[in-house]
């Protein structure tokens, strides 16, 4: 069996969180961001499936540590269907039941069950050990953004879409003939919007999400370590909402629990996230790397 070369982390303190989670796995939580990291971004949301590999790496990794979570802004049954994770028993077998069949991923030929799939910034939760999903009712407000935002997008120009996610709404301009200039645009009224009916106006690639206040990914994660008593955390993500999370590995450490962040680099990736990363990998596939090279290191 080769021993394939642990990746460097740019951070001393990155460097101890990967010695932490290759020392003692069992206490490990691995937290993976959807779009932009299993994932690769697309034009259209519904599309985005696990680059090839990615399910099995997943797997092959949960198998060694404590704990994996999937910490999303999509909802748990739309990364569910995406990914083929929800399918359970032998249902699951010869490539899942979810879009990921078609895509070829080789996805689970049974339950995950240290899996943990946090959706909507937080907001749901399903765990493959039960295969169990919570989520709130839907803030009212969500209710009244729904039906004005059509009004409020009267003008946008073709291609400017809405996703619907039950608990937010997301304003899609990717597919705009100048997508950043329609951003700019709409913005500052979806912002009202938002404001007006107690939800947030939260930026992504191309998009503006109108989502709950006070759930993000840092408060999902710091939740999730304590209850699985997790003493040292690896976050990958690629976006603005992943963030949160990279802050609370900094807040988890001054606590004593080693963190390793990583970046699923590419073109729209913001700076911000990239130079906060202990560790920049190239994209969904580089992450899917990264995950092989842990598991090898955990044989
Ligand atoms: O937390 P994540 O898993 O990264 O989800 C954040 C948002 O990602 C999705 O939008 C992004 O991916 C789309 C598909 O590749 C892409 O078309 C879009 O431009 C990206 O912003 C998703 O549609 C949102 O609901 C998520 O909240």
């Amino acid at each position: 069996m080769t021993t394939l070369p642990a990746p460097a982390p740019r951070t001393p303190a990155g460097g101890a969180g990967l010695a932490a989670l290759i020392t003692a796995p069992g206490t490990a939580l691995v937290a993976l961001d959807y779009d932009g990291t299993l994932s690769p971004i697309v034009s259209r949301p519904s599309d985005a499936v696990p680059v090839p590999g990615a399910l099995d790496a997943l797997r092959a990794l949960a198998g060694r540590v404590g704990t994996c979570a999937i910490i999303t802004g999509r909802p748990v049954d739309v990364v569910l269907e995406l990914t083929g994770l929800g399918a359970r028993g032998a249902g699951a077998a010869g490539g899942g039941s979810g879009k990921n069949a078609a895509a070829g991923n080789g996805a689970a030929p049974e339950a995950l069950t240290n899996l943990t799939v946090l959706g909507q910034y937080g907001l749901q939760r399903w765990d493959g050990a039960t295969g169990i999903t919570t989520s709130p009712e839907p803030l009212p407000g969500v209710a009244s953004v729904r039906a004005l935002l059509p009004e409020v997008l009267r003008d946008a120009p073709p291609g400017v879409t809405v996703e619907d996610k039950v608990q937010a709404l997301v304003v899609h301009v990717r597919r705009a003939a100048d997508p950043d200039a329609a951003l700019g645009a709409l913005a500052p009224a979806l912002r009202r919007l938002a404001e007006d009916h107690g939800l947030e106006a939260a930026p992504g690639k191309k998009v503006l999400e109108l989502r709950p206040p006070h759930h993000d990914k840092g408060r999902a994660l710091r939740e999730l370590v304590e209850e699985r008593a997790a003493r040292s955390i690896l976050v990958a993500g690629d976006d603005l909402g992943d963030l949160p999370a990279f802050d609370a590995v900094e807040r988890l450490r001054s606590a004593g629990i080693a963190g390793l962040t990583v970046c699923s680099d590419g073109p729209e990736v913001p700076a911000v996230l990239r130079d906060r990363a202990d560790l920049v990998v190239d994209g969904p596939t580089g992450v899917v790397a990264l995950l092989r090279v842990l598991t090898n290191r955990l044989r």
